[in-house]
């Protein structure tokens, strides 16, 4: 990403001395995603500065911080949908800011694994073509592959014989697994995950993330997962904490700190009492995993 003339000066790189910055890979090999010095505005309104991160191939990185702090900003300069002011973001060696728009493109299409919240399986597509689609714009055209990588795909997140549902027909936590499998199909190099259980009930949210997680390690995928779950920091393997000024490392203790503060946009679970009456589990589909 090439400084703009308007913004800030340049994070300075931290000097070789120095340890590695908050935020950074264990390890000497180059990270597949190396975020260095990104600083964000809209308007004159700054978003975040100084940000360096990097995840390596294997690695599942929990991202947390502040409602609005932004996180999701983030991720989408990271995947080149937005654009940082100032800084660098290179994913398997690729500088994403340098590229034309074409080939940031090609690079989110091949590279890049996708799940969000409102987890955007499409509507009047079955099951089975929603998790071809990445391998349909990748080029792949021989149809007995294609089926053959849907089908081993929708098993490996439990929805064997679900290939001809249509989207409506499955619960928030299938529509989320069918969103994992869509990410993965095409063996991406990075898998970025926007509060990918927002919208689910614990018992599901939990189950989800561990899937993604499984799934991703299974393929060797660098995963950063913004979630306020605190079962995602339980389940990466480092976790980071967003704030206007950059990036820290947030260990076990420091989350349940920052929780008990009201920060990170979760509610701390609240014992019931009479005048909070426990309500009843939610109807279970009995027909699946959910
Ligand atoms: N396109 C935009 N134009 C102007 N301001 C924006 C735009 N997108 C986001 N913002 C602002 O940037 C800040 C960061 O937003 P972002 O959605 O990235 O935060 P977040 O940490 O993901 O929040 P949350 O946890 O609530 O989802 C917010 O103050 C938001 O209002």
């Amino acid at each position: 990403m090439t400084p703009a003339s308007t913004a800030p000066s340049a994070a300075l790189p931290p000097s070789a001395a120095s340890p590695l910055p908050p935020g950074t890979a264990p390890g000497t090999a180059p990270a597949l995603l190396e975020v260095h010095g990104l600083a964000k505005h809209y308007g004159n309104t700054p978003v975040f500065q100084e940000v360096y991160l990097s995840v390596g191939r294997g690695e599942v990185v929990a991202l947390l911080g502040e409602s609005g702090v932004g996180k999701s900003t983030l991720l989408n300069c990271i995947a080149g949908l937005d654009q940082a002011d100032v800084g660098t973001v290179r994913i398997a060696g690729h500088d994403v800011g340098g590229l034309s728009e074409h080939a940031a493109s090609l690079l989110r299409r091949t590279k890049l694994g996708f799940v969000f919240q409102a987890f955007h399986v499409l509507p009047h597509l079955s099951v089975a073509d929603n998790v071809a689609l990445p391998l349909l714009l990748q080029g792949l055209r021989e149809r007995d592959e294609v089926e053959h990588r849907v089908r081993a795909m929708l098993e490996a997140v439990g929805l064997p014989g679900f290939g001809a549902r249509q989207p409506r027909q499955l619960s928030g936590g299938q529509l989320q697994r069918v969103a994992i499998a869509r990410a993965l199909v095409h063996r991406p190099a990075l898998i970025l995950a926007d509060e990918p259980t927002g919208n689910l009930d614990p018992a599901t949210a939990a189950r989800i993330l561990d899937l993604l997680v499984t799934q991703a390690r299974a393929q060797n995928a660098a995963c950063l997962i913004v979630s306020h779950a605190p079962a995602a920091t339980e389940r990466a393997d480092r976790s980071l904490w967003l704030t206007p000024e950059g990036i820290e490392n947030l260990a076990p203790g420091d989350l349940l700190r920052h929780l008990a503060q009201g920060h990170g946009g979760a509610t701390p679970p609240t014992p019931p009492t009479a005048a909070t009456p426990l309500s009843p589990p939610p109807p279970r589909d009995t027909t699946a995993d959910n």
